[in-house]
Order: structure tokens, then C-alpha cells, then sequence
């Protein structure tokens, strides 16, 4: 392109930068696109004939930043960590006062947080800015988290809005809070993501293990859970996925994939910051843990030859229409447990970080676009606009009463799978999270008498004012 023309540049023509480029310039935005492998910007606009005349590829990082109109937009979409470092630096030396660098990709928000201040002092504003929905998401309209100046995010929105998801009528985007906020949420997102994908692989694990149901069952299953209380995005996948048959053999498709999950680092981080603001969320630590565990597939056959001999109860699980229905609300209700566990460490970040997340509203922009969408979150997002403050999800009258009812069916499902041998890590920390959360006295007073007996860390009493130590007899 000759001329300084373009709306925004998309850097990076990847799956997500790719398709996000040809959404916005399907919104008629004028969009120079570059790649590092300079030719594949080149084939996303010959690819798509349709869009090409808004679509701008440039064969040098000089030529990308000249085809912008000043004050430039320029959105990168390249895989997280160094990349982007690489990118803001090529970048800045051919950039001005006023330009806007967005990261799109998935960031480490301290990453994000650290990229703003270096970002500072040289008048180009830094935006992290979490983008989910995938592929097709991308494409055709994706739930997007912004962090950053509120006044970038003014001037960026006539090209989100239109860019975003839309859900009655409203964009599935929001500015979300300063600097790293949108990073950090998007991380939370696909910590919930884990979380919610790991307990539909483990009910998927009682059916297979537990009632040996055999695939084609199970995806009219799922499909039927898909049309009330479970309606998602990954209820309707995980159906589309034990419904395909793989042409060669034709046999399931799922039954010839190998048992052996990839992640790249977002669920990691959403445990590592939950640990670090002191808020459990267990579905998500074993929703990633499982991730590790099925990564050593070898060292688990070898574990499985070593008890090979074990005696285990006969699985109890109720076949048929109630067995199923008990399944149903206990994943019911193990999601509704995960989610708040994802927004109570949303919650105490926004205090620690001084965002003033808008968390019924973050319900909102997930509504559509994004991998966790489902008509759940509009309870959610209800929930926080009652006026009344949320402690936590788990006490607010929109889910106490779902939780109280179905937590004998999760109570159920997790006894019969601990006994059949049938691994819940995650249906069976949101029930134990359940327990003990619900507990007005539980037994860390026992945690403070030990820990002040080795290490004289004092302990509070409930009779008494002021911190405590006391003088144990020597072990
Ligand atoms: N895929 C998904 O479902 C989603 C992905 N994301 C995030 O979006 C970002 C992009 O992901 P995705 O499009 O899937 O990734 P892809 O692997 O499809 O594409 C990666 C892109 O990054 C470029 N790239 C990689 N390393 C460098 C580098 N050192 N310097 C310059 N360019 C580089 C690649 O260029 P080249 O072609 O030359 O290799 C390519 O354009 C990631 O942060 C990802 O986590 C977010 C939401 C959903
Ligand atoms: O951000 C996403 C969805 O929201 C990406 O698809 C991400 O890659 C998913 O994480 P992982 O690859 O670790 O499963």
C-alpha cells in the first residue's frame, strides 16, 4: 500500500491474527496485515477475494508501520512471551507520540503490567488485550477483555464494537481496568475454561469407564444436556466431538485420539496468581494438574501394571435416564462451584490491584464469542447487578439454592467414582471446596497449635484478645 491508509495493522497472520484481520476488514475497516513469513499476509488477502480490497499485506515491518493513518493502531497477534517483547521493540524506534500497540494474544498480565511502564514516558500507549472465541470467534465476532488507559480504549472502540461478538444487541467487549486487567481476566477465562473442560472429560470418564457407554450414546447425551441448564459452547462441542466417526476405521473418532492433553500456559497462570492472592480455586489447580497428568501417559500405563491386581467395589453408577440425570446436576453444580471460584480470584485481584473489575458485566461480554459462553453466565451476570454486594457467587441467593439442592447429586457422583476407581479430580475439589467453605469452624486451629509449636508463629484464641504464644512441652 503506497499511501498511509489503514485503519489499524494486524501483526501476525496466525489462526487468531488472520481471522481477526479479516473481521475487521469485513467491518470496512482499511487493514494492513504482516507476517514475520512475509508471503502468508499476502495469501490471507488472496484467499479471500471478498475482503482483499481492505486487506493490505507489506512486505517489511517499515512499509506495515508507513500504511497506517497517524495515530496508528497496531494489533499484535503472535504466541505469547518473547515474541512480543521482540514486536514492541522492532515496533517502537518506527512509531510515535499518540500511536496505540495493542497485544492481542494471550499474555502473562505481569507481562502486560511490565510492558505498560517500560511503554510509559515514550507517548505510545501499550493495551493487553485478551481476545477469546477461537478460530472461528475471531472471525466472526470474539468476546474481547481490554486493559489499559480508559482514554485509549475510547478511541479504540468504534473498531472492537462492531469487531466483537454482539449479545442482545450489546458488543461482547469492555474495557476492563488499567494495564494489565484484560490480560488478567482473559487468564481467569481460560483458567474457568480448564476447569469446565476437565469436569465434562470426567463425567465423559464415568460413562466411558464407569457405565461403558459407548461414544454415539454419549453425544446424544450431552446433546440433550446441551438444550437446558448445561447450554454452552463446550456441552455442545464436547457432543460434536463423541458424535464424529473417523472415516478410515469407523470407528469414534475420540476413541483414537491419544489421551494426552497440550496447554500453553494459560490455565498454569490463573492457578499461579489464585495461589498468590490466597484464594483457592481447586477445580482449576486440578483441572491443570490432570493436564500434567495425562501428559506422562507412559508413566501412568507402567502405574497402572504396578496395581494392575487392585480390588475395587463394582461401579454403582446408575445406568439410564436417572443415573444420567444425576450426572447432569452434579456437573451442574460442580460449574456453578468452579465459576465462583474463577470470580472470587477476579474479585480479590481487582482489590489488590485497584481495578475495580466490573464483574457482572465481564459475565456479560462472555455471553457470546468467547470458549466458556453459555446461558449460565447471564445468572451470573444477575447476580452481581441485584445492587447487593457478592461476597462470593456461592452465597448469593441466585445459586445458594441450586447448590444446596445439587450437591447431593455431585456428593453421589464423586463417592461412587472414588470407590469405582474412577478419577474426579475436579468434581471432587469443587465438592470439597464445597465442604469446606460451608464450614463456619474447620480445623486450621490445629494448622496454628503446630505451627506455633515448631516455629513459635503465634496463634489467636477465641477467648482472649491480642496474638498468642504458647510454651509447648519439647517433642
Ligand atoms: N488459537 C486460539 O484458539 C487462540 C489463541 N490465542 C492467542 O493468540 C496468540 C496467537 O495465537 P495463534 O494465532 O493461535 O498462533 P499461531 O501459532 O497460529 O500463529 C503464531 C503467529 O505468531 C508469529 N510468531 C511467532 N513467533 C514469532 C516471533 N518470534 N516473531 C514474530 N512473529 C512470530 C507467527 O509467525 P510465522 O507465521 O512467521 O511463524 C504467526 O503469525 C497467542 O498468544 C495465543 O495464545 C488467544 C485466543 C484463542
Ligand atoms: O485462549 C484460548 C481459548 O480461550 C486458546 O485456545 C488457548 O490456546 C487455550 O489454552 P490451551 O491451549 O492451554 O488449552
Amino acid at each position: 500500500m503506497s499511501d498511509a491508509k489503514a485503519d489499524i495493522g494486524v501483526l501476525g497472520m496466525g489462526t487468531m491474527g488472520a481471522m481477526l484481520a479479516l473481521n475487521i476488514a469485513e467491518e470496512d475497516f482499511e487493514t494492513a496485515i504482516f507476517n514475520r513469513t512475509t508471503e502468508k499476509a499476502f495469501k490471507v488477502r488472496d484467499d479471500n477475494p471478498e475482503l482483499a480490497a481492505k486487506l493490505h499485506p507489506e512486505n517489511s515491518l517499515e512499509e506495515f508501520v508507513a500504511a497506517l493513518k497517524t495515530p496508528r493502531v497496531v494489533l499484535i497477534m503472535v504466541n505469547a512471551g518473547k515474541p512480543v517483547d521482540e514486536q514492541i521493540e522492532h515496533l517502537k524506534p518506527l512509531l510515535e507520540k499518540g500511536d496505540i500497540v495493542i497485544d492481542g494474544g494471550n499474555a502473562d498480565f505481569n507481562d502486560t503490567v511490565r510492558r505498560n511502564k517500560a511503554m510509559e514516558g515514550t507517548g505510545i500507549h501499550f493495551v493487553g488485550m485478551g481476545v477469546s472465541g477461537g478460530e472461528l470467534g475471531a472471525r466472526h465476532g470474539p468476546s474481547i477483555m481490554v486493559g489499559g488507559d480508559k482514554a485509549v480504549w475510547e478511541r479504540l472502540k468504534p473498531i472492537l464494537q462492531p469487531v466483537a461478538a454482539q449479545y442482545d444487541g450489546s458488543p461482547c467487549v469492555a474495557w476492563l481496568g488499567t494495564d494489565g486487567a484484560g490480560h488478567f481476566v482473559k487468564t481467569i477465562h481460560n483458567g474457568i475454561e480448564y476447569a469446565d473442560m476437565q469436569m465434562i472429560a470426567e463425567i465423559y470418564g464415568i460413562m466411558r469407564d464407569g457405565l461403558g457407554m459407548a461414544a454415539p450414546d454419549m453425544a446424544k447425551v450431552f446433546a440433550d444436556w446441551n438444550t437446558r441448564g448445561l447450554a454452552s459452547y463446550l456441552v455442545e462441542i464436547t457432543a460434536a466431538v463423541l458424535a464424529e466417526t473417523d472415516q478410515e476405521t469407523g470407528k469414534p473418532l475420540v476413541d483414537l485420539i491419544v489421551d494426552e492433553a497440550g496447554q500453553k500456559g494459560t490455565g498454569r497462570w490463573s492457578v499461579i496468581e489464585a495461589q498468590k492472592l490466597g484464594i483457592g480455586a481447586t477445580t482449576l489447580e486440578s483441572a491443570v494438574s490432570a493436564r500434567g497428568i495425562s501428559s506422562r501417559r507412559a508413566e501412568r500405563a507402567d502405574a497402572a501394571k504396578v496395581y494392575a491386581d487392585l480390588t475395587l467395589p463394582a461401579s454403582t453408577f446408575a445406568s439410564g435416564t436417572e443415573g444420567l440425570r444425576e450426572l447432569e446436576e452434579a456437573l451442574e453444580t460442580a460449574k456453578i462451584i468452579a465459576y465462583a471460584q474463577g470470580y472470587a480470584i477476579m474479585a480479590a485481584a481487582s482489590q489488590e490491584f485497584t481495578w475495580n473489575l466490573p464483574l457482572g458485566d465481564i459475565a456479560r461480554i462472555w455471553r457470546a464469542g468467547c470458549i466458556i459462553r453459555s446461558d449460565f453466565l447471564d445468572d451470573i451476570a444477575k447476580a452481581y447487578e441485584t445492587g447487593e454486594t457478592v461476597i462470593n457467587l456461592l452465597q448469593t441467593p441466585t445459586f445458594s439454592g441450586r447448590v444446596a439442592k445439587g450437591q447431593a447429586a455431585l456428593r453421589q457422583v464423586v463417592s461412587k467414582a472414588t470407590l469405582a476407581g474412577v478419577p474426579v479430580p475436579a468434581l471432587g475439589a469443587a465438592l470439597f471446596y464445597f465442604d469446606d467453605y460451608r464450614r463456619a469452624r474447620g480445623t486450621a486451629n490445629l494448622v496454628q497449635g503446630q505451627r506455633d509449636l515448631f516455629g513459635a508463629h503465634t496463634f489467636t484464641r477465641f477467648d482472649k484478645d491480642g496474638v498468642q504464644h504458647h510454651h509447648w512441652p519439647a517433642v
